[in-house]
């Protein structure tokens, strides 16, 4: 069959072929572009976007407190360390050098993290995002502004002392590869060296909402409740 269309496409003047050629690209870079409309990959979202950041050590307690938050006031959870963990699971190109990271504690490349929410936040047909994990460096939230090109409305920061984390993590119980005593100090290390600085920048910023993050669940969202309820008002 190629035999056939090649001898008969020998035989039509090249002119015509490239305005054939031409016309063809431009209907499949519409319909392409359609299509991605449909799935609101490109089209503009009709809402502003509201972000929250919802930062604190290993075992503060942000995955527990996000449920929370979506069930009472609608938001999309994406939780950065599960977004890592789903490309690891799905052997993707990066998979290893995620893999590794994680088990060492340490801080996967900004862009690595910022392409994986963007994509996901595209997905969505939510404007409330609650960004769980992430930034964890002032590298990291550089990243996001610079890629994403959006603020966080809020910044949540879960202060839980140590020994309080050390013991949940150690309980947790989810067969994850850095819940152990090892990584667990390794990253405590990091969380002082490379997150507190982000936390302190929104701090200055006006942005940051600290929550003591010891007490049962239901006492610690008590504290998070007002927060959200005071913008559910403004609009
Ligand atoms: N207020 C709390 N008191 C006791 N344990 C908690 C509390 N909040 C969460 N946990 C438990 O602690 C562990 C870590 O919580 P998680 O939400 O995964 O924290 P993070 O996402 O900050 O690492 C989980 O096993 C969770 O069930
Ligand atoms: O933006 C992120 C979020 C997570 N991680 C890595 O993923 C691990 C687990 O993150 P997660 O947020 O799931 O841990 P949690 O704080 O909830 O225990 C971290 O220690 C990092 O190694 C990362 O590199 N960048
Ligand atoms: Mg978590």
């Amino acid at each position: 069959m190629w035999r056939r269309v090649a001898s008969l496409s020998s035989s039509i003047s090249s002119s015509f072929l490239a305005q054939t050629a031409s016309r063809l690209n431009t209907w499949e870079s519409l319909t392409t572009g359609i299509a991605q409309q449909a799935k609101g990959v490109i089209a503009p979202k009709e809402k502003t976007p509201f972000i929250t950041f919802v930062l604190g050590g290993p075992g503060s307690g942000k995955g527990t407190q996000c449920i929370k938050i979506v069930e009472t006031f609608g938001f999309a959870h994406l939780s950065a360390g599960d977004l890592l963990r789903r490309e690891i699971a799905s052997k993707s190109a990066d998979g290893a050098m995620i893999l590794n990271t994680i088990k060492e504690g340490k801080i996967v490349p900004s862009q690595v993290t910022v392409k994986l929410i963007q994509k996901e936040m595209e997905l969505s047909d939510n404007h409330k995002f609650l960004i769980d994990g992430f930034p964890r460096t002032e590298e990291n939230r550089v990243s996001f502004e610079r890629i994403i090109g959006v603020e966080p409305n809020v910044v949540l920061f879960f202060d839980c002392p140590e020994e309080e984390m050390v013991k949940r993590v150690l309980n947790r119980n989810e067969g994850r590869v850095d819940d152990n005593l090892e990584t667990i100090k390794k990253r405590l290390t990091v969380f002082q060296a490379l997150s507190l600085p982000v936390i302190n920048y929104y701090s200055e910023k006006g942005k940051l909402y600290t929550i003591k993050a010891i007490g049962t669940e239901d006492e610690i969202f008590e504290q998070v409740r007002p927060i959200f309820a005071a913008f559910e008002t403004v609009g």
